[in-house]
């Protein structure tokens, strides 16, 4: 038992030891270990203090000397050094590589002394792009490259810029000279690399509204080089980040990732580098700015945009080098590393820098004299444009080559703005002509309307001095400008056109005029345009022509597009402006905006172009008048004498066939004789006495039709003795046209003396048609009254009673013999029962209470229909069912109301009566 015990003690104790043992070993191992590792932290820690410092001083820094003393650390030196001389020996030929690599990557101007190239314009087309900028040299000593100690070894140190960075520059104390000394040889550089006009350079300063880098100053007045306004950089981000929207747009769209793909595919540069230079002053900028100014850098080396941004704190994204100046001499580059310095170039003499920049605009001021003549505009063949899907022509010429307006789906409707005498009208002619002279009239229908006093529009329709016309006018409206109802017509027939080709596009099961176009090739489709001059008047009074027009050209504005139908709206800025208050969807809606010299307020708030435009200039801006839309065009005279002309004689002879445009003349009231309605009058049994024009899109008349029927009599109202002679004397001719001679009988009275010619005139001319006329003697009328009215029950043939000045016969009329109806009673029998028996009357009253006077107690219903003249609307509103009338009597027009035709009342013009003029 004991000796069992001791035996399993034995066994304790020797597991004991073997355990002992096992710890020993790993405590010991753990600790060679934890040596090993902090010698191994030591050597690099010792590493990291020699590369930090660099080889060379390392050893004169005494914690180096103190760590590397012990012997341990001695290979660490050893090693660092073969490691050195490695690379070295690697870059022996370092330098000379970087001279051939700068050589090739920044070729003529980008790299060459500018002996070489400073002064001569570029010829570069800019499809071929330097990757490197050259900023100036680096030297270092020949024994890092295995040359002897102390030879001085030098490479060209240049930055990437177009397409492939952005750059940040950051200056020292007393630097300016030599930052604007870079960023000129920079842009120097950029610019005689390539043909005029390939880069445009945008400056900001924010310091500084002039006098930045000012031996560019001859560049400003060319679109090469805008300085921007020290105040607003929000300007000139917003401009950049449009560019940046629609030059992706426009890249991804073709199905590229950028600007520069696209160009070496298509071998094609498509749109300018952009430089924009920022001069910040070392303090941040507003978090809104620096968050706009991250947009941009971030997408814009992909549409061709380069920020150099000098002391403006930021850390961009996209690609981005920086140079910080150590001196006035002397930079650090994110190109070279810190441990070189960069010897920047010295300035370019300032002489031969302004001497180049006047060179360089001039070339481009060159280009644009090249073609710019209205005959440039026009395409060598007419008509060979389809406008299925758009409408496209040039305008005028930027730099030589030609500005064009597109009007399409993305800009349906234009605005077109400019101070009087600013060439809005030699611009809408010359839109015109670049569009009628590529649309035939199958493909193109305008619609013009002119507002203004003047005849600018009139030369379109068959003049007396040319007998052409414009084969694609379908309607010119001239002097509209107190008939704002034409403007209301016009709306109203474009809607209604609207309506029927949706109607058409329903049927076809499409959705827009390209696609109805598709599939229905046999219709007549053509893109209507509808110029309104001065549309604004359309809103000149607070009635029911703004209500009715404002809701109209809200819905064309909206809808319009899909079907084809185009609104150009042109007016003296401020005034068309102020006109959409309150109509926000149509101003919206016209992208399209053109601004000429000195406009204001057509394009965005803050977008000044226009203020800055040269004169006969326009600011074309397809982009709802943002900045970066702005493209600004020379617009070549179309206003000169037969030029114009000449071009509208060849398209009349081209398109012969196409009839000509309906002419609206608010001057010229059009005669009876000259009315299609009363060309086309013929017997009938439905006569219709005409009153006068209406004030719609196609030729019609206004007229009343006078069938056996109670109520049917024609009341004028107002004392303007011409219009109601001429509404008399055509209802009364245009009935005897529809009468054979003998079957009617005309009974004209008047009492007014100085009317008299007028009517013996019109008794005559019936006379020689063959008609009964009985012309009543004033003093006769009461007794004629009283037999027309007594006869009325046997009577059964037509008749037409026309009265002229009824209130002056009115006390005549009133003498009643005792126990016998008064002449007035009789008239009021005729005018009660006339109708119904063929018998009307056609009577002029000075004043709204003589008729109320003569219809007595018996209401207004026996006035049938009328037309008022100089009466207020309010004297009419018994005479319409009681509603509001709105009138304000002008010259020339009439009111014109016919109970069983109207809702409500509508303007007619009188014919014009060639004799009464000559009178
Ligand atoms: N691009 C141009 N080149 C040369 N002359 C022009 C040009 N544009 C207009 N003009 C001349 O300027 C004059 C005024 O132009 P226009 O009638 O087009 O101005 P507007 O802005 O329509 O003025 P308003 O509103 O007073 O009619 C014209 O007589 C024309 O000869």
């Amino acid at each position: 038992m004991r000796r069992k015990v001791r035996e399993q003690r034995a066994r304790v104790v020797a597991a004991l030891d073997r355990l002992r043992q096992q710890i020993g070993l790993a405590l010991g191992s753990a600790r060679n270990a934890r040596e090993a590792a902090e010698l191994e932290l030591a050597k690099l820690e010792l590493e990291r203090l020699v590369v930090k410092a660099g080889m060379e001083r390392a050893l004169d820094d005494p914690e180096v000397a103190r760590r590397s003393s012990e012997p341990t650390m001695v290979d660490v030196l050893e090693w660092l050094n073969s490691v050195r001389g490695q690379f070295y020996a690697e870059w022996a030929d370092g330098p000379s590589r970087l001279r051939d690599l700068v050589a090739v990557a920044a070729p003529g101007p980008a790299g060459r002394p500018p002996g070489e190239w400073l002064g001569r314009v570029g010829t570069g087309d800019g499809v071929k792009v330097p990757r490197l900028w050259r900023i100036g040299s680096s030297t270092v000593d020949g024994s890092v490259a295995g040359r002897t100690p102390g030879t001085a070894l030098t490479f060209d140190v240049a930055v990437p810029l177009l397409d492939e960075s952005h750059l940040a520059i950051t200056s020292a104390p007393k630097t300016r000279p030599t930052v604007d000394a870079l960023v000129e040889t920079l842009l120097m550089r950029v610019l005689s690399s390539f043909e005029p006009g390939a880069v445009k350079i945008h400056l900001w300063d924010v310091g500084r509204l002039t006098a930045v880098l000012p031996n560019f100053y001859s560049l400003s007045r060319t679109s090469a080089l805008t300085v921007h306004d020290p105040t607003r950089l929000v300007d000139l981000l917003e401009e950049l980040s449009g560019h940046v929207r629609r030059i992706h747009a426009r890249t991804l769209q073709a199905g590229y990732p950028s600007l520069r793909a696209m160009r070496e595919a298509t071998g094609n540069r498509t749109e300018p580098w952009r430089v924009a230079v920022l001069y910040g002053n070392g303090e941040d900028l507003q978090p809104e700015r620096l968050r706009e100014l991250k947009r941009v850098a971030s997408g814009a080396l992909e549409a061709g945009i380069s920020l150099i941004l000098v002391d403006v704190p930021t850390v961009l994204g996209g690609a981005v080098e920086t140079v910080s100046l150590l001196d006035e001499r002397r930079a650090i580059s994110s190109m070279t590393g810190t441990d070189l310095v960069v010897d920047l170039d010295p300035p370019l003499p300032a002489g031969q820098v302004a001497t180049a920049s006047a060179r360089i605009a001039d070339a481009l001021v060159a280009k644009q004299g090249g073609p710019r003549s209205f005959a440039d505009l026009l395409p060598s063949e007419f008509g060979q444009q389809h406008s299925a899907h758009e409408l496209r022509a040039p305008v005028g010429f930027h730099e030589g080559e030609p500005v064009e307006v597109v009007i399409g789906d993305a800009t349906p409707h234009a605005l077109i703005g400019g101070p009087s005498g600013s060439g809005k009208t030699n611009f809408l002619y010359v839109l015109l002509a670049g569009l009628t002279s590529r649309y035939s009239p199958d493909e193109l229908a305008l619609y013009l309307l002119d507002f203004k006093e003047g005849v600018s529009f009139a030369g379109l329709a068959p003049g007396k001095k040319d007998e052409s016309w414009l084969p694609h006018a379908r309607l010119v409206g001239v002097n509209v400008n107190t008939d704002r109802e034409f403007g209301l017509a016009l709306l109203r027939f474009l809607s209604d056109e609207m309506r029927s080709r949706s109607a058409a596009a329903k049927e076809h099961e499409v959705t827009n005029i390209a696609e109805l176009r598709e599939q229905d090739p046999r219709g007549h489709w053509p893109r209507i345009v509808a110029v309104i001059d001065e549309f604004q008047y359309l809103f000149a009074e607070r009635d029911t022509v703004t209500a009715l027009a404002t809701s109209l050209l809200e819905d064309l504005a909206r809808r319009g597009r899909s079907q084809g139908i185009h609104l150009i709206l042109a007016s003296q800025d401020i005034a068309g402006i102020e006109a959409f208050w309150g109509k926000p969807a149509v101003f919206e809606q016209c992208t399209l905006r053109i601004a000429m010299p000195k406009a204001r307020r057509v394009l965005a708030e803050t977008n000044q172009a226009a203020v800055a435009a040269p004169r006969w200039h326009a600011v074309v801006n397809h982009e709802s008048g943002v900045a970066h839309g702005n493209q600004l065009a020379h617009v070549p005279d179309a206003s000169g004498r037969g030029v114009f002309p000449a071009l509208q004689r060849q398209l009349w002879q081209r398109y012969a066939g196409h009839g000509r445009p309906r002419l609206f003349d608010g001057a010229h009231a059009p005669t009876l004789e000259e009315s299609a309605a009363f060309a086309a009058a013929a017997p009938t049994e439905r006569p219709r006495a005409l009153i006068g024009q209406a004030i719609e899109v196609a030729d019609r008349a206004h007229g009343v039709e006078l069938p056996a029927a109670p109520g049917r009599n024609i009341a004028v109202l107002g004392t303007s003795t011409r219009e109601a002679l001429s509404i008399l004397d055509s209802a009364t001719r245009s009935l005897a046209r529809q009468h054979h001679p003998g079957e009617v009988e005309f009974v004209l009275s008047c009492p007014v003396e100085a009317c008299l010619p007028t009517v013996d005139r019109l008794a005559d001319t019936l006379r020689s048609e063959g008609h009964k006329v009985r012309s009543v003697a004033t003093d006769d009328l009461p007794a004629t009254i009283t037999s027309l009215a007594e006869e009325l029950p046997d009577r059964n043939l037509p008749r037409y009673v026309v009265l002229y000045g009824v209130d002056a016969a009115l006390p005549a009329l009133e003498r009643k013999e005792p126990g016998t109806q008064s002449p007035l009673e009789a008239l009021r029998s005729l005018l009660k029962q006339g109708p119904g028996h063929r018998t009307h009357v056609l009577g002029w009253w000075r004043a709204v209470a003589r008729l109320k006077d003569t219809l007595g107690f018996a209401g207004t219903d026996d006035i049938g229909a009328w037309a008022a003249l100089d009466v207020q609307g309010n004297e009419l509103a018994p005479f319409c069912a009681g509603q509001l009338v709105q009138w304000s009597p002008r010259p020339g027009r009439a009111l014109f109301f016919d109970r069983t035709a109207h809702g409500s009342p509508e303007v007619a013009i009188p014919f014009r009566m060639p004799e009464a003029e000559d009178e």
